[in-house]
């Protein structure tokens, strides 16, 4: 867990969800919570980063979480990144609740753990407390040569047979930020549609 996310929990964390202006971005007027996850070296962290200071940082593995603000639009994404190894994945769990979205990155590059992949997936999207929130997943690594489509990945962790839940899938590149803004506009735009007919999330996200 790295010093600045501990000091970023600490001073603005929690209050965050009581407000209603952004110290961060004054002009959000929507705030939602999301989660990110996804096998180790998936490239979360690559993609928090890219999104919250637009650069391409170098990483380690993360052990414990990051946690940033991002903006898209009028949205304020307070997105919680969290270390992808195997021995860290029984903590996801301690972060699903008054969650809003799940961004699921996939390293597309990985058919071997595409299975293992699945299966956290499945495991995440059936938590009670994530039952009502929508699923974004990032298949990762795109600018490799022999990684699998976003098709491909979405067949690999069983998302067109999911019932009753809104999901969408798609190719990224975290290294050019290529797909990140169009993940989020899907995020954005679909949350906004939920609050619209009265579907409530089961965060207090404010559209
Ligand atoms: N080629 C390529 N490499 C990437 C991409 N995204 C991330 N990486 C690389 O993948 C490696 C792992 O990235 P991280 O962002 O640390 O992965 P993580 O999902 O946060 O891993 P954990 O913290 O262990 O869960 C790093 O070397 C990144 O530079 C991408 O889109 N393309
Ligand atoms: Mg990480």
């Amino acid at each position: 867990m790295s010093a600045l996310a501990v000091t970023n929990l600490k001073v603005r964390g929690l209050h965050d969800r009581l407000i209603t202006r952004s110290i961060d971005y004054p002009d959000a007027t929507a705030f939602v919570k999301v989660v990110m996850l996804g096998l180790d070296a998936a490239g979360k962290t690559t993609i928090l980063y890219k999104l919250h200071i637009g650069e391409v940082l170098s990483t380690v593995p993360t052990i414990g979480f990051n946690v940033e603000k991002v903006q898209y639009k009028n949205v304020e994404f307070t997105v919680w990144d969290v270390g992808g190894q195997e021995k860290l994945r029984p903590l996801w769990r301690h972060y699903f609740n008054n969650t809003d979205g799940l961004i699921y990155v996939v390293d597309s590059l990985d058919r071997d753990r595409i299975g293992k992949a699945k299966q956290e997936f499945q495991a995440i999207i059936k938590d009670p407390f994530m039952l009502n929130s929508v699923i974004l997943v990032f298949a990762n690594k795109q600018d490799m040569k022999g990684a699998m489509t976003p098709m491909e990945v979405c067949q690999g962790l069983g998302l067109y047979d999911l019932k009753n839940r809104k999901w969408h899938i798609q190719g990224t590149c975290a290294l050019k930020g290529d797909g990140l803004y169009e993940g989020l506009d899907w995020l954005a735009n679909t949350l906004k549609e939920l609050k619209a007919t009265g579907y409530s999330s089961v965060g207090p996200s404010s559209f």
